[in-house]
């Protein structure tokens, strides 16, 4: 699926696919927020789900908004790289934009479940990356909840009650942060990103790289 661009170290590599899950208020928002600001070379999937836009969202940038018959209509016309049912509601991976980012040697950062994650994984394994952000306790990831202030009590419980199940899949991903303070949190998740871009087997352009600096030395 992937073509290779350019790393910052002037070697062709090809593009990973970046996944953050985690139960419901964990921060995974916050992070791959963080990750985009801070880190180059790295584009948001924006995800298209039938879910109500929270206060302070923007539709096209946090999600893109749809009813349930567009939903419906984007899986049936394949446009969706991967979909899921999440409370009630579905989010799906919109294919265009990761295929182009990819295309073009970026990175993309995915903000999905563990549905989403398999889907990808059994697509294009070697390419996905996968970070699990665990809270560190039940009560930290509830007052995260009720800080947030999005929510209603009610959408509160059902995400606290479906926290013990997402995280019964931490173990298949590849890394797992436990986020007690953002800062180190932060630090850790782009400790991984710079480590997986350097990995050999992504680095497609170092045959020719290592053969010009032999020629290099012969000469
Ligand atoms: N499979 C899949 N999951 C998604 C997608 N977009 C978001 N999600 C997941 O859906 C869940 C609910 O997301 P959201 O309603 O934004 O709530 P939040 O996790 O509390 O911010 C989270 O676990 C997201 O990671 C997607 O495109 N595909
Ligand atoms: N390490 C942390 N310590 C305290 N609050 C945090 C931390 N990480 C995130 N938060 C806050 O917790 C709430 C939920 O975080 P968010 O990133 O929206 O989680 P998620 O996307 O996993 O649902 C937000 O209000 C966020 O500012």
């Amino acid at each position: 699926m992937t073509t290779s661009g350019h790393g910052t170290d002037g070697v062709e590599r090809r593009g990973l696919m970046f996944v953050l899950s985690s139960p419901s208020g964990a921060g995974k928002t916050t992070l791959s927020r963080l990750l985009i600001e801070r880190m180059s070379g790295l584009k948001m999937s924006v995800s298209a789900t039938t879910r109500a836009m929270r206060p302070g969202e923007v539709n096209g940038k946090d999600y893109s908004f749809v009813d349930k018959a567009t939903f419906e209509a984007m899986v049936k016309a394949g446009e969706l790289l991967e979909w899921a049912t999440v409370f009630d509601n579905s989010y799906g991976t919109p294919r265009g934009p990761v295929e182009a980012a990819l295309s073009a040697g970026q990175d993309v950062l995915f903000d999905i479940d563990w549905q989403g994650t398999q889907q990808l994984r059994e697509k294009a394994r070697a390419d996905v990356v996968s970070v699990f952000i665990l809270p560190p306790s039940a009560a930290d990831l509830e007052k995260r909840l009720h800080s947030r202030a999005q929510d209603s009590d009610e959408v509160i419980r059902k995400r606290m009650s479906r926290a013990s199940h997402e995280m019964s899949h931490w173990a298949e991903y590849d890394y797992i942060v436990i986020n007690h303070n953002v800062d180190d949190a932060f630090a850790e998740v782009q400790s991984i990103l710079k480590a997986e871009r350097l990995k050999r087997e992504r680095r497609t352009g170092l045959v020719s790289f290592v053969r010009a600096l032999q020629g290099q030395l012969q000469g």
